[in-house]
Protein backbone atom coordinates (compact mmCIF):
# COMPACT_ATOMS: atom_id res chain seq x y z
CA UNK A 1 0.00 0.00 0.00
CA UNK A 2 1.43 3.38 -1.19
CA UNK A 3 0.68 6.67 0.60
CA UNK A 4 -1.71 9.32 -1.42
CA UNK A 5 1.23 11.28 -1.86
CA UNK A 6 3.15 9.01 -3.93
CA UNK A 7 -0.26 7.57 -5.80
CA UNK A 8 -0.59 11.18 -7.23
CA UNK A 9 3.02 11.50 -8.17
CA UNK A 10 2.41 8.02 -10.02
CA UNK A 11 -0.80 8.89 -11.52
CA UNK A 12 1.25 12.68 -12.95
CA UNK A 13 3.74 10.65 -14.54
CA UNK A 14 0.68 9.03 -16.13
CA UNK A 15 -0.16 11.89 -18.13
CA UNK A 16 1.40 14.75 -20.18
CA UNK A 17 -0.84 17.56 -22.08
CA UNK A 18 -3.22 15.94 -24.88
CA UNK A 19 -2.67 18.07 -28.20
CA UNK A 20 -4.10 21.67 -29.08
CA UNK A 21 -6.78 22.80 -30.91
CA UNK A 22 -8.42 26.49 -31.69
CA UNK A 23 -11.65 27.55 -30.28
CA UNK A 24 -13.73 30.56 -30.70
CA UNK A 25 -14.19 32.47 -27.50
CA UNK A 26 -17.35 31.64 -26.61
CA UNK A 27 -16.60 27.74 -27.03
CA UNK A 28 -13.23 28.37 -24.78
CA UNK A 29 -15.26 28.82 -21.20
CA UNK A 30 -13.19 25.96 -18.19
CA UNK A 31 -10.92 25.56 -21.17
CA UNK A 32 -7.26 25.72 -20.72
CA UNK A 33 -4.68 28.07 -22.85
CA UNK A 34 -2.35 26.28 -24.67
CA UNK A 35 -0.73 29.41 -26.21
CA UNK A 36 -0.57 33.25 -24.84
CA UNK A 37 -3.52 35.19 -25.65
CA UNK A 38 -1.61 38.89 -26.96
CA UNK A 39 -4.09 41.98 -27.11
CA UNK A 40 -4.61 43.31 -29.95
CA UNK A 41 -6.09 46.60 -28.94
CA UNK A 42 -4.78 49.18 -26.06
CA UNK A 43 -7.65 49.72 -23.77
CA UNK A 44 -8.96 52.02 -23.55
CA UNK A 45 -8.20 52.87 -27.06
CA UNK A 46 -8.38 56.65 -26.25
CA UNK A 47 -8.27 58.64 -23.16
CA UNK A 48 -12.43 58.16 -21.76
CA UNK A 49 -14.29 59.84 -19.65
CA UNK A 50 -15.15 58.01 -16.22
CA UNK A 51 -18.36 60.13 -15.20
CA UNK A 52 -21.47 61.72 -17.10
CA UNK A 53 -20.59 65.90 -17.11
CA UNK A 54 -18.37 68.36 -18.71
CA UNK A 55 -14.77 68.25 -19.84
CA UNK A 56 -13.07 71.60 -19.28
CA UNK A 57 -9.62 72.80 -20.00
CA UNK A 58 -9.03 73.64 -16.61
CA UNK A 59 -7.12 72.11 -14.00
CA UNK A 60 -8.60 73.27 -10.89
CA UNK A 61 -11.86 75.64 -11.17
CA UNK A 62 -13.28 76.97 -8.65
CA UNK A 63 -16.82 77.25 -7.28
CA UNK A 64 -18.56 80.45 -9.30
CA UNK A 65 -16.22 79.46 -12.57
CA UNK A 66 -18.22 79.60 -16.14
CA UNK A 67 -17.54 77.95 -19.22
CA UNK A 68 -19.59 77.73 -22.47
CA UNK A 69 -20.57 74.43 -23.90
CA UNK A 70 -19.96 74.43 -27.20
CA UNK A 71 -20.16 70.62 -28.03
CA UNK A 72 -20.87 66.99 -26.89
CA UNK A 73 -18.80 63.52 -26.54
CA UNK A 74 -20.80 60.97 -26.25
CA UNK A 75 -19.74 56.63 -25.90
CA UNK A 76 -19.19 55.92 -30.10
CA UNK A 77 -19.55 59.63 -30.73
CA UNK A 78 -16.41 61.66 -30.12
CA UNK A 79 -15.94 65.10 -30.26
CA UNK A 80 -13.77 66.33 -32.92
CA UNK A 81 -12.54 69.61 -32.13
CA UNK A 82 -10.39 71.08 -29.94
CA UNK A 83 -11.44 72.87 -26.68
CA UNK A 84 -10.18 76.24 -25.71
CA UNK A 85 -9.86 78.06 -22.12
CA UNK A 86 -14.00 78.59 -21.01
CA UNK A 87 -15.41 76.32 -22.93
CA UNK A 88 -16.71 72.67 -21.43
CA UNK A 89 -18.22 70.13 -23.55
CA UNK A 90 -21.03 67.83 -22.80
CA UNK A 91 -19.41 64.25 -21.72
CA UNK A 92 -20.70 61.23 -20.91
CA UNK A 93 -18.97 58.01 -19.42
CA UNK A 94 -16.75 56.00 -22.11
CA UNK A 95 -16.70 58.89 -24.19
CA UNK A 96 -13.29 59.95 -25.98
CA UNK A 97 -11.90 62.85 -23.97
CA UNK A 98 -11.60 65.97 -26.71
CA UNK A 99 -8.00 67.67 -27.40
CA UNK A 100 -7.43 70.38 -24.80
CA UNK A 101 -9.96 69.02 -22.00
CA UNK A 102 -7.94 68.22 -18.96
CA UNK A 103 -10.63 66.83 -16.30
CA UNK A 104 -14.24 66.41 -16.49
CA UNK A 105 -16.27 67.94 -13.71
CA UNK A 106 -19.39 65.51 -12.42
CA UNK A 107 -22.76 67.32 -13.55
CA UNK A 108 -23.78 67.16 -10.13
CA UNK A 109 -21.12 69.80 -9.50
CA UNK A 110 -22.08 72.50 -11.76
CA UNK A 111 -25.73 74.31 -12.36
CA UNK A 112 -26.11 74.70 -16.21
CA UNK A 113 -28.41 77.84 -17.74
CA UNK A 114 -28.63 77.11 -21.84
CA UNK A 115 -25.67 76.49 -22.99
CA UNK A 116 -23.56 77.92 -19.80
CA UNK A 117 -22.27 76.07 -16.68
CA UNK A 118 -20.78 77.47 -13.61
CA UNK A 119 -19.29 75.11 -10.86
CA UNK A 120 -21.58 74.71 -7.81
CA UNK A 121 -19.21 72.62 -5.44
CA UNK A 122 -15.89 72.29 -3.89
CA UNK A 123 -14.00 69.66 -7.16
CA UNK A 124 -11.98 66.31 -6.03
CA UNK A 125 -9.01 65.63 -7.01
CA UNK A 126 -9.70 63.20 -9.25
CA UNK A 127 -9.91 64.33 -12.99
CA UNK A 128 -12.37 61.78 -14.04
CA UNK A 129 -9.90 60.83 -17.17
CA UNK A 130 -9.27 57.35 -18.40
CA UNK A 131 -5.81 57.43 -19.99
CA UNK A 132 -5.15 55.69 -22.89
CA UNK A 133 -3.98 52.06 -22.38
CA UNK A 134 -4.75 52.39 -18.45
CA UNK A 135 -6.26 48.55 -18.89
CA UNK A 136 -4.20 47.42 -20.89
CA UNK A 137 -1.92 47.87 -24.14
CA UNK A 138 -1.14 46.25 -27.64
CA UNK A 139 1.34 43.11 -26.85
CA UNK A 140 -0.41 42.88 -22.77
CA UNK A 141 -0.51 38.47 -22.33
CA UNK A 142 -2.62 36.59 -20.85
CA UNK A 143 -0.15 33.45 -20.30
CA UNK A 144 -0.33 30.08 -21.09
CA UNK A 145 -0.84 27.59 -19.30
CA UNK A 146 -4.34 28.96 -17.63
CA UNK A 147 -7.61 27.67 -17.14
CA UNK A 148 -9.89 29.98 -18.33
CA UNK A 149 -12.69 32.13 -16.04
CA UNK A 150 -15.57 34.37 -16.89
CA UNK A 151 -13.32 36.94 -16.25
CA UNK A 152 -10.62 35.86 -18.46
CA UNK A 153 -13.19 35.90 -21.49
CA UNK A 154 -14.46 39.22 -20.87
CA UNK A 155 -10.70 40.04 -20.55
CA UNK A 156 -10.24 38.19 -24.10
CA UNK A 157 -13.13 39.71 -25.51
CA UNK A 158 -11.88 43.05 -25.06
CA UNK A 159 -8.39 42.58 -26.53
CA UNK A 160 -10.36 41.56 -29.53
CA UNK A 161 -9.52 38.21 -29.83
CA UNK A 162 -12.14 35.93 -31.02
CA UNK A 163 -10.57 32.41 -30.98
CA UNK A 164 -7.89 31.08 -28.82
CA UNK A 165 -5.84 28.05 -28.82
CA UNK A 166 -6.57 25.34 -26.02
CA UNK A 167 -5.53 22.04 -25.07
CA UNK A 168 -8.39 19.06 -26.32
CA UNK A 169 -10.70 18.05 -23.52
CA UNK A 170 -9.54 14.53 -22.18
CA UNK A 171 -12.22 11.65 -22.89
CA UNK A 172 -13.12 9.69 -19.60
CA UNK A 173 -14.50 6.65 -20.72
CA UNK A 174 -17.03 5.30 -17.57
CA UNK A 175 -16.96 1.78 -16.91
CA UNK A 176 -19.59 1.00 -13.80
CA UNK A 177 -19.35 -2.59 -12.96
CA UNK A 178 -21.61 -4.64 -10.96
CA UNK A 179 -25.05 -6.91 -11.62
CA UNK A 180 -26.52 -5.29 -9.04
CA UNK A 181 -26.98 -1.87 -11.10
CA UNK A 182 -29.49 -0.19 -13.60
CA UNK A 183 -29.42 3.09 -14.58
CA UNK A 184 -31.65 5.92 -13.07
CA UNK A 185 -35.00 5.42 -14.02
CA UNK A 186 -35.43 1.72 -14.63
CA UNK A 187 -37.02 -0.82 -12.25
CA UNK A 188 -34.43 -2.71 -10.19
CA UNK A 189 -34.99 -5.89 -9.44
CA UNK A 190 -35.14 -7.07 -5.45
CA UNK A 191 -31.46 -7.11 -5.09
CA UNK A 192 -30.63 -4.46 -7.29
CA UNK A 193 -29.45 -0.62 -6.73
CA UNK A 194 -29.30 2.55 -9.01
CA UNK A 195 -25.45 3.35 -10.62
CA UNK A 196 -25.42 6.74 -9.06
CA UNK A 197 -21.51 7.18 -9.73
CA UNK A 198 -21.30 7.04 -13.33
CA UNK A 199 -23.76 10.51 -12.33
CA UNK A 200 -22.21 12.16 -10.06
CA UNK A 201 -18.36 11.83 -11.70
CA UNK A 202 -19.40 12.69 -15.46
CA UNK A 203 -20.83 15.64 -13.73
CA UNK A 204 -17.51 16.35 -12.05
CA UNK A 205 -15.74 15.19 -15.16
CA UNK A 206 -17.61 18.00 -17.25
CA UNK A 207 -17.07 20.32 -14.57
CA UNK A 208 -13.12 19.80 -15.30
CA UNK A 209 -13.24 20.43 -18.60
CA UNK A 210 -13.51 16.95 -19.81
CA UNK A 211 -15.59 14.80 -22.18
CA UNK A 212 -17.56 11.90 -20.23
CA UNK A 213 -18.74 8.76 -22.31
CA UNK A 214 -20.64 6.88 -20.40
CA UNK A 215 -20.54 3.17 -21.18
CA UNK A 216 -22.85 0.09 -20.81
CA UNK A 217 -22.90 -0.74 -17.31
CA UNK A 218 -20.50 -3.95 -17.69
CA UNK A 219 -22.00 -7.11 -15.40
CA UNK A 220 -20.16 -8.85 -13.38
CA UNK A 221 -18.52 -11.45 -15.82
CA UNK A 222 -14.88 -11.35 -17.16
CA UNK A 223 -16.27 -11.86 -21.10
CA UNK A 224 -18.52 -9.06 -20.67
CA UNK A 225 -16.03 -6.89 -18.66
CA UNK A 226 -13.61 -7.64 -21.72
CA UNK A 227 -16.27 -6.06 -24.20
CA UNK A 228 -16.90 -3.32 -22.19
CA UNK A 229 -13.23 -2.19 -21.84
CA UNK A 230 -13.08 -2.61 -25.59
CA UNK A 231 -15.59 0.18 -26.10
CA UNK A 232 -13.29 2.48 -24.17
CA UNK A 233 -10.51 2.52 -26.87
CA UNK A 234 -9.25 5.49 -27.57
CA UNK A 235 -9.89 7.46 -24.43
CA UNK A 236 -7.95 9.24 -22.92
CA UNK A 237 -8.63 7.90 -19.39
CA UNK A 238 -10.74 4.59 -18.62
CA UNK A 239 -12.67 5.36 -15.15
CA UNK A 240 -13.80 1.65 -13.89
CA UNK A 241 -16.06 2.16 -10.79
CA UNK A 242 -16.38 -1.10 -8.33
CA UNK A 243 -15.48 -4.41 -7.98
CA UNK A 244 -12.07 -3.38 -7.28
CA UNK A 245 -11.61 -5.35 -4.47
CA UNK A 246 -10.85 -8.79 -3.20
CA UNK A 247 -14.24 -10.44 -3.39
CA UNK A 248 -14.96 -13.23 -5.96
CA UNK A 249 -17.08 -10.83 -8.30
CA UNK A 250 -14.18 -8.13 -8.18
CA UNK A 251 -13.06 -8.56 -11.68
CA UNK A 252 -11.82 -5.45 -12.53
CA UNK A 253 -7.73 -5.72 -11.60
CA UNK A 254 -8.02 -9.49 -13.58
CA UNK A 255 -9.26 -8.20 -16.63
CA UNK A 256 -7.23 -5.00 -16.94
CA UNK A 257 -4.36 -7.27 -16.40
CA UNK A 258 -5.48 -9.31 -19.15
CA UNK A 259 -5.65 -7.15 -21.37
CA UNK A 260 -2.31 -5.60 -20.77
CA UNK A 261 -2.67 -3.15 -18.05
CA UNK A 262 0.37 -1.98 -17.04
CA UNK A 263 -0.28 -1.41 -13.65
CA UNK A 264 1.26 1.63 -11.38
CA UNK A 265 0.08 1.03 -7.96
CA UNK A 266 -2.93 -1.14 -6.44
CA UNK A 267 -4.16 -0.27 -3.00
CA UNK A 268 -3.64 3.20 -1.53
CA UNK A 269 -2.76 4.21 2.71
CA UNK A 270 -6.70 6.61 2.40
CA UNK A 271 -9.89 6.09 4.07
CA UNK A 272 -12.52 6.11 2.06
CA UNK A 273 -10.31 4.65 -1.17
CA UNK A 274 -7.99 2.09 -0.19
CA UNK A 275 -8.72 -0.81 -3.37
CA UNK A 276 -7.51 2.44 -5.54
CA UNK A 277 -5.81 1.12 -9.02
CA UNK A 278 -3.34 3.28 -12.05
CA UNK A 279 -2.44 2.26 -14.40
CA UNK A 280 -1.72 2.63 -18.49
CA UNK A 281 -3.80 0.58 -20.81
CA UNK A 282 -2.99 0.37 -23.96
CA UNK A 283 -2.97 4.55 -25.05
CA UNK A 284 -5.03 5.61 -22.16
CA UNK A 285 -4.61 5.91 -18.67
CA UNK A 286 -6.46 3.53 -16.57
CA UNK A 287 -8.15 4.28 -13.11
CA UNK A 288 -9.93 1.69 -11.30
CA UNK A 289 -11.91 3.41 -8.78
CA UNK A 290 -13.69 1.61 -5.53
CA UNK A 291 -17.35 0.98 -6.00
CA UNK A 292 -18.71 2.16 -2.74
CA UNK A 293 -20.00 5.83 -3.62
CA UNK A 294 -18.05 7.75 -1.26
CA UNK A 295 -14.92 6.39 -2.04
CA UNK A 296 -15.54 6.94 -5.88
CA UNK A 297 -16.19 10.26 -5.22
CA UNK A 298 -13.26 11.05 -3.24
CA UNK A 299 -10.61 9.44 -5.03
CA UNK A 300 -11.93 10.71 -7.84
CA UNK A 301 -11.73 14.41 -6.46
CA UNK A 302 -8.05 13.43 -5.01
CA UNK A 303 -6.86 11.52 -8.53
CA UNK A 304 -9.26 11.98 -11.65
CA UNK A 305 -9.32 15.78 -10.98
CA UNK A 306 -5.52 16.58 -10.56
CA UNK A 307 -4.95 14.30 -13.65
CA UNK A 308 -7.59 16.26 -15.76
CA UNK A 309 -5.73 19.12 -15.34
CA UNK A 310 -2.38 17.94 -15.79
CA UNK A 311 -3.63 16.34 -19.36
CA UNK A 312 -4.82 19.95 -20.15
CA UNK A 313 -1.68 21.07 -19.93
CA UNK A 314 -1.60 22.43 -15.97
CA UNK A 315 1.10 22.40 -13.88
CA UNK A 316 0.97 18.79 -11.93
CA UNK A 317 -0.57 19.81 -7.62
CA UNK A 318 -2.79 18.50 -5.51
CA UNK A 319 -6.46 19.17 -4.14
CA UNK A 320 -5.99 22.67 -2.78
CA UNK A 321 -6.21 22.41 0.75
CA UNK A 322 -6.66 25.31 3.29
CA UNK A 323 -6.45 26.25 6.92
CA UNK A 324 -8.89 26.05 9.48
CA UNK A 325 -10.24 25.43 12.86
CA UNK A 326 -11.32 22.34 14.68
CA UNK A 327 -14.89 22.96 15.80
CA UNK A 328 -15.60 19.55 17.49
CA UNK A 329 -13.27 16.78 18.77
CA UNK A 330 -12.17 13.69 16.91
CA UNK A 331 -10.51 10.86 17.76
CA UNK A 332 -7.03 9.48 16.91
CA UNK A 333 -7.22 8.48 12.96
CA UNK A 334 -5.23 4.93 11.97
CA UNK A 335 -2.76 4.19 9.38
CA UNK A 336 -4.77 5.41 6.76
CA UNK A 337 -5.03 9.12 5.56
CA UNK A 338 -8.66 9.70 6.72
CA UNK A 339 -10.80 12.25 3.84
CA UNK A 340 -13.50 13.13 6.57
CA UNK A 341 -17.21 14.24 5.36
CA UNK A 342 -17.20 17.58 6.77
CA UNK A 343 -18.94 21.05 7.10
CA UNK A 344 -17.62 23.98 6.94
CA UNK A 345 -18.44 27.29 7.84
CA UNK A 346 -16.98 31.04 8.60
CA UNK A 347 -16.20 29.96 12.24
CA UNK A 348 -14.27 26.14 11.15
CA UNK A 349 -15.26 22.71 10.37
CA UNK A 350 -17.33 19.62 12.05
CA UNK A 351 -17.07 16.44 10.79
CA UNK A 352 -20.32 14.50 10.03
CA UNK A 353 -20.68 11.98 13.27
CA UNK A 354 -21.57 9.16 10.36
CA UNK A 355 -18.59 8.75 8.00
CA UNK A 356 -19.42 5.30 5.96
CA UNK A 357 -18.15 5.35 2.76
CA UNK A 358 -21.84 4.35 1.09
CA UNK A 359 -23.75 7.59 2.44
CA UNK A 360 -24.19 9.39 -0.27
CA UNK A 361 -26.61 11.91 1.28
CA UNK A 362 -24.06 13.10 4.11
CA UNK A 363 -21.70 13.48 0.89
CA UNK A 364 -23.85 15.28 -0.34
CA UNK A 365 -24.56 17.31 2.22
CA UNK A 366 -20.85 18.08 2.87
CA UNK A 367 -18.99 20.80 1.22
CA UNK A 368 -15.77 20.02 2.39
CA UNK A 369 -13.17 16.94 3.36
CA UNK A 370 -11.06 17.07 6.56
CA UNK A 371 -7.83 15.67 5.87
CA UNK A 372 -6.46 13.56 8.64
CA UNK A 373 -2.50 12.17 8.24
CA UNK A 374 -1.81 8.85 9.00
CA UNK A 375 -1.71 7.93 13.06
CA UNK A 376 -3.39 11.58 13.44
CA UNK A 377 -3.62 11.96 17.45
CA UNK A 378 -6.65 12.83 18.81
CA UNK A 379 -7.98 16.30 18.02
CA UNK A 380 -9.66 18.85 19.99
CA UNK A 381 -12.23 21.72 19.18
CA UNK A 382 -9.81 24.24 18.38
CA UNK A 383 -7.12 22.59 17.29
CA UNK A 384 -5.85 24.03 13.35
CA UNK A 385 -6.66 21.41 10.94
CA UNK A 386 -6.33 21.37 7.17
CA UNK A 387 -9.60 21.18 4.63
CA UNK A 388 -9.95 20.35 1.19
CA UNK A 389 -13.57 22.64 -0.35
CA UNK A 390 -16.05 20.27 -2.17
N1 LIG B 1 -12.78 -8.40 2.65
C1 LIG B 1 -12.68 -7.15 2.25
N2 LIG B 1 -13.77 -6.52 1.77
C2 LIG B 1 -13.68 -5.24 1.36
C3 LIG B 1 -12.46 -4.57 1.45
C4 LIG B 1 -11.33 -5.23 1.93
O1 LIG B 1 -10.21 -4.68 2.04
N3 LIG B 1 -11.48 -6.53 2.30
N4 LIG B 1 -12.42 -3.25 1.10
C5 LIG B 1 -13.66 -2.52 1.28
C6 LIG B 1 -13.51 -1.20 0.75
S1 LIG B 1 -12.57 -0.19 1.68
C7 LIG B 1 -14.16 -0.78 -0.35
S2 LIG B 1 -14.05 0.86 -0.83
C8 LIG B 1 -15.01 -1.64 -1.14
C9 LIG B 1 -14.69 -1.45 -2.62
O2 LIG B 1 -15.10 -2.49 -3.32
P1 LIG B 1 -15.19 -2.59 -4.89
O3 LIG B 1 -14.42 -1.51 -5.55
O4 LIG B 1 -14.90 -3.96 -5.28
O5 LIG B 1 -16.68 -2.21 -5.14
P2 LIG B 1 -17.96 -3.14 -5.29
O6 LIG B 1 -17.80 -4.32 -4.41
O7 LIG B 1 -18.21 -3.37 -6.71
O8 LIG B 1 -19.03 -2.15 -4.71
C10 LIG B 1 -18.97 -1.66 -3.41
C11 LIG B 1 -20.31 -1.00 -3.11
O9 LIG B 1 -20.54 0.06 -3.98
C12 LIG B 1 -21.74 -0.13 -4.75
N5 LIG B 1 -21.50 0.33 -6.11
C13 LIG B 1 -20.65 -0.16 -6.99
N6 LIG B 1 -20.72 0.51 -8.14
C14 LIG B 1 -21.64 1.47 -7.99
C15 LIG B 1 -22.16 2.49 -8.81
N7 LIG B 1 -21.71 2.66 -10.08
N8 LIG B 1 -23.10 3.31 -8.33
C16 LIG B 1 -23.55 3.13 -7.04
N9 LIG B 1 -23.10 2.19 -6.22
C17 LIG B 1 -22.16 1.37 -6.68
C18 LIG B 1 -21.95 -1.62 -4.70
O10 LIG B 1 -23.27 -1.96 -4.92
C19 LIG B 1 -21.48 -1.96 -3.31
O11 LIG B 1 -22.47 -1.66 -2.37
O12 LIG B 1 -14.82 -2.99 -0.77
C20 LIG B 1 -14.85 -3.22 0.63
N10 LIG B 1 -14.79 -4.63 0.88
O1 LIG C 1 -11.40 2.25 1.26
MO1 LIG C 1 -13.25 1.96 1.36
O2 LIG C 1 -13.21 3.18 0.23
O3 LIG C 1 -13.19 2.93 2.91
O4 LIG C 1 -15.04 2.00 1.70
Amino acid sequence: MISVAEALENVFSLCSPLDTETVPLRESSGRTLAEDAVAKRDQPPFASSAMDGYGVAADHPQIGDSFSVIGESAAGHGYDGPIGAGEAVRIFTGAPVPNGVTRVIIQEDVTRDGDTITVSEDLSENRNIRPLGGDFKIGDRITAPRRLSPQDINLLAAMNIPEVTVHRRPVVALIATGDELVMPGETPGPSQIIASNSFGLAAMIEEAGGVARMLPIAPDDEEMLRQTFALAEGADVILSIGGASVGDHDLVGKVATDLGLDRAFYKVAMRPGKPLMAGKLGGSIMLGLPGNPVSAMVTARLFLLPALAALQGLAPAPAARITTTLLAPVSANGPREHYMRAELTEEGVTPFERQDSSLMSILSRANALLVRAPQDPAREAGDTVEVIRL
